[in-house]
């Protein structure tokens, strides 16, 4: 394993005596190369980002297949606006390289920006075990006067108590180099944007010179303000208070959803007249909360803390139960027309959100599982999807599917393409020649099946 010791043109930014002024001429003429471990769905544009700003970056990356793409210039991630683009002119002009060997690259790089994989286990625990490992390769290549951010969302504390005694076990000590949490404000599908600068970029350091060196990274990197706080912990708790949150307004719409038929009033009609003064923002209503990032910060930022703190508990349960009040509703709805068991419903959107293609904790593997546990048969339909995540699911082709007999359908992830789809296809000959409708769950508010004979129940309306 070659490890280049950092050639003597190069700049540590950590503890220097250049002014701030030679510090981000080093930054943005290359003289302070930049390391980013993690090629995913923030990472690579994040890479990119710091390219156009200090024209060294390597993409480090543990997948070969991934690497490979990157160095052609192809990029994995067509759902991201400007991504292509820029990839092709970085690689061309040499400012973005990537590679499988992270500890070259970390013996060159005088930047290292971590955003790998924070997910949580099967016992809701934080598994940073990919964190961990790519911290032990930076650790390798680590020189005074480096600078290391971790933009992976983290738990509070993680900084300070997990990565750094890994920095520190090998030659640097506590001090020598630069370590803080800028955690990443974006949002698939928009990530390019986001990152250069959508949002203020939020800064922390494990001491006031590690913040102080984040900020003047972050000050040349986005175009939006930079916040510091005062410590990394700090950092780590925006990040997740704003991300909770979320997770317990949409709980509240949820909420609201599963009582339309006791309030017996349009419930999205209701939030979106209460939205309209500043001091009410409602979110929506919906099949559930996927993804790896709003169901896993409760986790987060709970994890090791004893205390009940039953609001952000009871927000994440009535989220998870979302997925089991679509299918309770289909089967009173099934009801009409038989049992559940037996019957072919049709799955509509597996990604956890419209337009991305990511399935993690995504609610329709929920459904999936409990109408399987009921005896249906579950036809899954994702236009973006590569390929589905486990599930017991039969996945059909969206132009395939209307050609299938189904009894039920459901709709989970509002994808664009299914606006498209031929509804009344599923329709079958009634009695007296009549056409008879199959029992609809839109749960995305995302269907006009008024034309058809569908009997449609969409979350937070009720059924028409
Ligand atoms: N996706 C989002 O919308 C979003 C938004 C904000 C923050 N985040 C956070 O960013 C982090 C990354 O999320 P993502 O969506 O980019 O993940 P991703 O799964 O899309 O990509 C992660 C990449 O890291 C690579 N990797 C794993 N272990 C590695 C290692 N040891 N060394 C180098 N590379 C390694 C994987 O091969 C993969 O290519 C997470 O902590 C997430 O919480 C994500
Ligand atoms: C930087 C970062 O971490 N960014 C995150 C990213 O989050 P994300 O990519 O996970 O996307 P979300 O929009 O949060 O969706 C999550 C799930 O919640 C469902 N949902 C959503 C809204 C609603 O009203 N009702 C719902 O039911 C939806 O279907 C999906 O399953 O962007 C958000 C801003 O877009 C940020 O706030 C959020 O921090």
């Amino acid at each position: 394993m070659t490890t280049n010791a950092p050639s003597t043109e190069t700049v540590g930014l950590y503890g220097a005596d250049a002014s701030p002024d030679e510090q981000r001429a080093a930054l943005r003429e290359g003289r302070a190369p930049v390391a980013v471990y993690g090629m995913g769905k923030i990472g690579l544009p994040l890479a990119l980002v710091y390219g156009e700003t200090s024209g060294a970056v390597t993409g480090v990356d543990v997948d070969p297949e991934r690497v490979a793409a990157l160095a052609d210039g192809n990029n994995p991630f067509e759902h991201e606006p400007g991504v292509s683009g820029l990839l092709s002119e970085l690689v061309a002009d040499g400012r973005f390289t990537s590679t499988t060997d992270g500890e070259a690259a970390a013996a060159t790089a005088r930047v290292h920006v971590i955003v790998v994989p924070t997910v949580i286990d099967g016992d809701d625990d934080p598994d940073l075990g990919a964190l961990e490992a790519v911290t032990e390769t930076v650790r390798s290549g680590l020189d005074p006067g480096d600078a290391v951010f971790v933009e992976s969302t983290v738990p509070p504390g993680t900084c300070a108590e997990v990565i750094q005694p890994i920095l520190t076990a090998g030659d640097r000590e506590p001090g020598e180099f630069g370590l803080a949490h800028t955690p990443e404000r974006t949002a698939s599908g928009r990530a390019l944007r986001d990152i250069r600068g959508s949002y203020p970029k939020v800064v922390g350091g494990v001491d006031a010179e590690s913040g102080r060196v984040a900020a003047l990274v972050y000050d040349e990197v986005s175009d939006n303000e930079v916040v510091r706080t005062d410590s990394a912990r700090t950092a780590a708790c925006v990040k997740l208070f704003e991300g909770v949150y979320r997770d317990v307004n949409i709980a509240l719409a949820n909420e609201l959803a599963t009582l339309t038929d006791a309030f017996d009033v349009d419930v999205i009609e209701a939030i979106e007249a209460a939205n309209t003064q500043p001091y009410c923002d409602i979110l929506t209503p919906g099949a559930g909360v996927g993804g790896h990032c709003i169901p896993y910060y409760p986790y987060f930022l709970l994890d090791g803390v004893a205390d009940p703190a039953p609001l952000i508990r009871t927000a994440r349960s009535v989220n998870e139960l979302m997925p089991g009040f679509v299918v309770e509703t289909l089967v009173d709805g099934l009801a009409t027309d038989g049992p559940v068991e037996g019957a072919t419903v049709a799955l509509f959107g597996v990604a956890y959100r419209a337009g991305v293609p990511e399935a993690r904790a995504s609610p329709a593997i929920d459904v999936a599982h409990r109408l399987d546990r009921l005896g249906a048969t579950v036809l899954a339909v994702d236009p973006i999807l590569d390929e589905l995540p486990e599930m017991p699911a039969e996945r059909v082709d969206i132009d395939e599917i209307t050609e299938r007999d189904v009894d039920a359908a459901a709709l989970v992830t509002a994808h664009e393409e299914f606006g498209h789809v031929d509804w009344r296809a599923f329709e079958r000959e009634g009695p007296e020649g009549g056409r008879r409708g199959i029992t609809v769950v839109d749960g995305r508010q995302a269907l006009d099946l008024s034309e058809t004979a569908h009997s449609v129940y969409t979350v937070g309306r009720g059924w028409r």
